[in-house]
């Protein structure tokens, strides 16, 4: 699905990534953890095609990013949908809208798409926000619509970026819920987070391996979280 074969990345400045290797299996549930700055959010760029490594193989569904035109990027980015730090939202749209921008983009907003839209909002439990205006939300429903958005072009990979920055607890249970739901119906997720209190919880519904980002490598996380 994904793999990354010793990847580096560097900005301009020094490396900032280096000698990173994973194989994403289909259905696997992985957590990406290491302290601000380490390379967090670079690491899930590379996973999408939004970067090319400086050196090292990045291979989308058996595709290699260095190969690929635009066009190629587009269309393997519809099985990787993108939970963004900030969300991304276009703040003049409604949640509707937003959540819906993927299908009208690629020109599949059917009646049919539409009807699967309202039950994900009902999945993510947004019905009664359907109309508001991004900047009316809470940073639960923003996190909650950004993840609606992320699996309306029903992705085979999941990749979230701190998806439970700044909610409370119970939000962050509510998503790692809706995360986990996500990949008991085969979808492989990668989630980035700083909050290792997420990751113990999601210890006892799934088998998750934890993965950390120190001194520019990849490493696997001892049980010690
Ligand atoms: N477009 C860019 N150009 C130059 N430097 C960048 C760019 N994007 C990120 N960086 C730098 O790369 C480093 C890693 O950033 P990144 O966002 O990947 O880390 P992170 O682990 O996700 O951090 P956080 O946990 O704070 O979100 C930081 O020092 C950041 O300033």
């Amino acid at each position: 699905m994904i793999e990354l074969d010793k990847v580096a990345y560097s900005y301009g400045g020094g490396e900032l990534l280096s000698e990173i290797s994973l194989k994403l299996s289909p259905g696997s549930f992985h957590f990406l953890t290491g302290p601000s700055g380490a390379g967090k959010t670079t690491f899930l760029k590379l996973c999408y095609g939004a970067l090319v490594p400086t050196s090292g193989q990045a291979r989308l569904f058996g595709a290699d990013v260095r190969g690929m035109s635009r066009d190629d990027i587009a269309m393997t980015r519809r099985r990787i949908g993108v939970v963004h730090q900030d969300c991304q939202f276009l703040d003049h749209l409604s949640v509707t809208e937003n959540v819906a921008l993927p299908l009208t983009v690629a020109g599949q907003d059917t009646l049919q798409e539409l009807s699967n839209l309202r039950e994900l909002l009902k999945w993510v439990g947004l019905s009664h926000r359907a109309e508001a205006l991004p900047p009316e939300l809470s940073g639960g429903e923003r996190q909650r619509a950004a993840l609606a958005r992320a699996v309306i072009m029903s992705p085979d990979v999941i990749l979230a970026d701190e998806p439970t920055g700044n909610i409370d607890w119970e939000m962050s249970q509510r998503l790692l819920q809706l995360l986990v739901e996500l990949n008991r119906m085969g979808k492989t997720i990668m989630v980035a987070t700083h909050d290792l209190n997420l990751i113990r919880a999601a210890k006892n519904q799934v088998q998750a391996r934890v993965l950390r980002i120190a001194n520019r490598r990849l490493q696997l996380a001892g049980a010690d979280l």
